[in-house]
């Protein structure tokens, strides 16, 4: 029996997995790949931007895979999806996601189904243009670095070949035997499917930081109507120092639908497919207290009805 290649995708909130994923998706035309999606929040908002009918996805929401609280679930995803006759798998963690216990997961899955995947590596997306700020402050983005078999450093685009030297001597300091290559919009040299990133491993399996009580709390909002978009922006620009991460799909006023990123103090719009309602995610830096930092903002740049869930 062929094994199925298995790969994680890891890397903080907004380092351009799904993006690189799409984009490794689109090249795989005839190949039957399965899709494994994680996302913090009770919406799936990557999801909807991959699904496509030639791949197999299976969301899990609502926390990180890693951690206790969906752990099982995701052993289960892995096993279920290992009978689906696929030759590729994609995981793609939650940004939050701490993969330090990966090699309990794949022992947990071997134990049900087999040796079924042939577990290819870790692949860590850097994002250059806010990786810096974030380094220190997040412990995530250590551990994420730490374990992973290939650090793909994102958004070379946006920043000089001075900073991408400097970040890879950041990441060589966290894990000095991952490979490490680059990526702009999602395009990755394929060579790394050739490569046996498992070859040299720098970290021992041990405890994930993911819990239930580290998780970030996660909030969504619905609108019905559509505006303009300097409101939209004055209003993500207000809230986006107390956010991880914000993203989603707005009805904007003469201009139609745009899915809206916010990573860090990076803004970005792209044409997106009629929806039913606008619809935006939010990740705290600020716990609960979140609910109200939109509300003032939501009121003083927009004040139309709209609707806040957790
Ligand atoms: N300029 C530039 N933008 C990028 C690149 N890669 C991703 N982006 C943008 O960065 C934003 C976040 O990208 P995603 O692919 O959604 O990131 P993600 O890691 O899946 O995000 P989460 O799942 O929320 O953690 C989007 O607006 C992307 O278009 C890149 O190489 N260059």
């Amino acid at each position: 029996m062929n094994q199925i290649k298995l790969y994680f995708l890891t890397g903080f909130l907004g380092s351009g997995k799904t993006t690189l994923l799409k984009n490794l998706l689109e090249n795989m035309e005839g190949t039957k790949v399965g899709v494994i999606q994680n996302e913090l929040g009770k919406i799936s908002i990557d999801g909807t931007v991959l699904q496509n009918d030639d791949i197999h996805m299976v969301e899990l929401n609502r926390g990180s895979i890693f951690c206790s609280c969906l752990r099982l679930s995701f052993v289960d995803a892995l096993a279920k999806m290992s009978q689906q006759g696929l030759e590729y798998v994609f995981v793609e963690s939650s940004g939050f996601g701490d993969p330090s216990n990966a090699e309990e997961i794949l022992e947990a899955t071997k134990v049900l189904v087999g040796e079924v995947y042939d577990f290819r590596g870790c692949i860590c997306l850097v994002d250059c243009y806010n990786f810096l700020d974030q380094l220190g402050d997040e412990i995530t983005i250590d551990r994420q670095l730490k374990h992973c078999n290939l650090a793909v450093l994102t958004k070379v685009d946006l920043v000089d070949r001075e900073q991408i030297e400097l970040i890879k001597e950041k990441v060589q300091e966290i894990n000095p035997v991952c490979p490490i290559t680059e990526s702009e919009n999602g395009n990755i040299n394929r060579s790394f499917y050739d490569m046996d990133l498992m070859k040299y491993q720098w970290a021992e399996c041990e405890e994930t930081t993911n819990s239930a009580e580290t998780k970030p709390k996660t909030f969504s909002m619905n609108f019905a109507g559509e505006i303009e978009k300097d409101k939209l922006e004055a209003f993500l620009e207000k809230i986006e120092p107390s956010v991880y991460r914000a993203k989603g799909f707005f009805k904007v006023k003469n201009e139609g639908w745009e899915k809206v990123d916010v990573v860090g103090k990076k803004l970005d719009y792209a044409p997106y497919e009629e929806q039913e309602q606008s619809e935006l995610v939010f990740i705290s830096k600020i716990g609960i207290a979140l609910i109200r930092e939109i509300k003032e903002a939501w009121d003083e740049y927009v004040g139309l009805p709209m609707k806040l869930n957790n």
